[in-house]
């Protein structure tokens, strides 16, 4: 049951206490009272995610980061010291089905290179791909598009599941002129953009058609598909929100090692604890964890130490070690209406859409501002940036880029088309760590965007790839200028443009890294048990060593299904 008030909730004792009903903490909330003998308690900051109609309306997704808003942590970055001393504006969900009820709903598993190098960095081939693969197909309902379009040649039917929570659809909106000269610039430059019909096989490269998490026109979310009716009414399952965890408390000593009893969490001005007989597991996210973790004294102990911080493990690798994509979008001008501004910059057509929505779930405001279409592209053997780094991709079939192609300029008066150009497989590494011992402070967050020399060349090689793409003659006649000249620049001028201009990919892993069981550095074991603690685990993104080159939502489920499983092997 769903729970606002902590004066409701029934009791404060469970088998399992999960940490943020986000993305993935859902999944195992859901996975672990598949046994109605099991008690969970779901402890989430947030608020809810019904009737919040720029959640559930895909079209109106970018609302959320328009502004400061209450269903966001409204975090920014530290300084950027690869971005000119920028601290940028850092999205994180603060509402039931974390990230996912707010994301872009871009749906993209990674390579297969992705998951074999998670496999060799973790010694545990239960993380390779061909072992993976079924926790996708969990996961996944594929869906007919909200148009019902003909879908043919448009993905893959046989890589996708057919009866998991989470909707995953085609466009249910199409953009034909936009669209057409993509496939055609695919047919006209197959060596640098070759088409490939389903970037979700774990051979992403190439250019293909945006599969998002989407079903029947209405985002698919952790919330909506894992907290169905039918799972939140299970009488072994609680979910509280307003409920935001400080700190895991009343720490015992279990088989020699540091266990916590409970979870102290604040609801309205009081705090309160939660306690787990079986096992507390983390889910809050690549930022909360770490603070969790953190304001719980387990993480290095000098830093925790400085700020008055009780240490009960010395595990310097908490918070460490994140990584994340850096955007940054090249835009021209077009010369056709048939782009996203002639619905948002025309208050009727604005308003038929919505109307539209509402009486059936078809038209624009199915689309989800992010992409028609999306590239995963390499580096060239001989690029510049190899000059300062080794290659940082986990392999020939990884790419080192995104070009997810948008026809939109994004708020710009005028019609516009936009490449939002990624670098996917950064050197870079960033931290998540706290500056007092104050629970309830915001984090430190330091992605490190553009801080290895090796990203921003990259990136600046990737502007050349977004250019080539539209310099096809499939765009003559249509594109105009750019917004930006980034042609007329030398290189000195390109890179500090870039480095003025990118923003956060809100893609962050890695600060509750995976590491082999007998390794001196990392945070969790394979199984995502904490190392050197008893009874806690962490089941989230942050538990990633590496960015996948991808989108992370489909990667973080899967991380779900299978942590769910790893918990309920070793307690069945
Ligand atoms: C703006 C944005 C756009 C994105 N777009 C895409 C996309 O298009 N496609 C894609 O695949 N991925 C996208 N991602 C990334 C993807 O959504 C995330 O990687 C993934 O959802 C992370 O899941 P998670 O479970 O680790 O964390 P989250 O989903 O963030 O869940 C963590 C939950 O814990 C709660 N929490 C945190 N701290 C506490 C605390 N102290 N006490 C209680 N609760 C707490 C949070 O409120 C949240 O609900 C996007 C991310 C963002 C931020």
């Amino acid at each position: 049951k769903l729970y606002e008030d902590v004066a409701d909730l029934p009791r404060l004792q469970y088998d399992y206490v999960v940490v943020g009903g986000g993305t993935a903490g859902n999944v195992v909330a859901n996975r672990l009272t598949e046994n109605p003998d099991v008690s969970v308690l779901v402890l989430e900051a947030g608020v809810s995610n019904e009737g919040v109609l720029i959640s559930e309306v895909p079209f109106l997704g970018n609302d959320f980061f328009a502004s400061i808003n209450p269903y966001s942590w409204n975090y920014t970055t530290t300084p950027q010291t690869g971005l000119n001393g920028r601290a940028i504006s850092y999205a994180r969900a603060y509402l039931l089905g974390g990230c996912s009820s707010h994301n872009g709903m871009v749906y993209t598993r990674g390579a297969q290179d992705d998951f074999d190098r998670y496999a060799n960095l973790t010694g545990d081939e239960g993380w390779s791909w061909n072992q993976i693969f079924p926790y996708f197909l969990k996961n996944e309902k594929w869906t007919p598009p909200a148009d019902q379009h003909d879908t043919h040649g448009q993905f893959n039917p046989g890589i996708h599941g057919t009866a998991g929570p989470i909707s995953v659809s085609l466009s249910g909106f199409q953009w034909p002129d936009f669209q057409r000269r993509i496939i055609q610039t695919t047919e006209e430059l197959p060596d640098d953009f070759p088409f490939n019909l389903d970037m979700n096989s774990g051979q992403p490269l190439g250019v293909g058609w945006v599969q998002s998490t989407i079903g029947h026109g209405e985002r698919s979310s952790s919330a909506t598909g894992y907290l169905a009716p039918d799972f939140i009414q299970r009488p072994n399952l609680d979910v509280l929100l307003h409920a935001q965890v400080s700190k895991l408390v009343n720490v015992t000593q279990h088989q020699g090692k540091p266990s916590f009893g409970g979870v102290q969490f604040r609801s309205g001005a009081s705090l309160f604890v939660a306690e787990a007989s079986k096992e507390i597991i983390l889910s809050a996210g690549s930022i909360g964890t770490p603070q969790i973790l953190l304001n719980s004294g387990v993480g290095d102990h000098n830093a925790l130490h400085a700020l008055g911080i009780p240490t009960v493990l010395d595990l310097p690798s908490v918070g460490q070690n994140a990584s994340d994509h850096s955007y940054f979008g090249l835009t021209w001008a077009v010369n056709s209406d048939d782009t996203i501004e002639s619905i948002t910059q025309n208050a009727t057509r604005f308003n038929e859409a919505s109307e539209q929505w509402n009486t059936s779930r078809t038209g624009p405001f199915v689309f989800p501002q992010t992409g028609t279409h999306a590239g995963w592209l390499r580096l060239s053997q001989d690029s510049p940036a190899f000059d300062v780094h080794a290659d940082p991709s986990p392999g020939p079939g990884a790419p080192h880029f995104e070009l997810l192609l948008l026809p939109s300029g994004q708020d710009l008066p005028g019609n516009f088309v936009t490449a939002l150009l990624a670098m996917v497989s950064p050197v870079s590494r960033g931290s998540v760590t706290v500056s007092s011992d104050d629970p309830f402070a915001d984090p430190l967050i330091d992605p490190g965007y553009l801080a290895s020399e090796f990203d921003a060349i990259a990136l600046r090689e990737g502007v050349k790839l977004a250019q080539k793409f539209f310099n096809a003659s499939a765009w003559h006649g249509y594109l105009g200028a750019p917004t930006i000249n980034l042609a007329a620049m030398n290189a000195t001028e390109q890179m500090a443009t870039l480095r003025a201009n990118v923003a956060s990919g809100s893609h962050t892993v890695g600060t509750a890294s995976m590491s082999p069981r007998d390794a001196t550095y990392g945070v969790v074991n394979p199984d995502l048990t904490v190392k050197g603690i008893a009874g806690l685990r962490v089941i989230d993104a942050s538990v990633l060593p590496i960015v996948p080159g991808a989108h992370t939502q489909a990667a973080t489920y899967v991380v779900a299904e299978r942590g769910a499983d790893l918990v309920k092997q070793l307690w069945t």
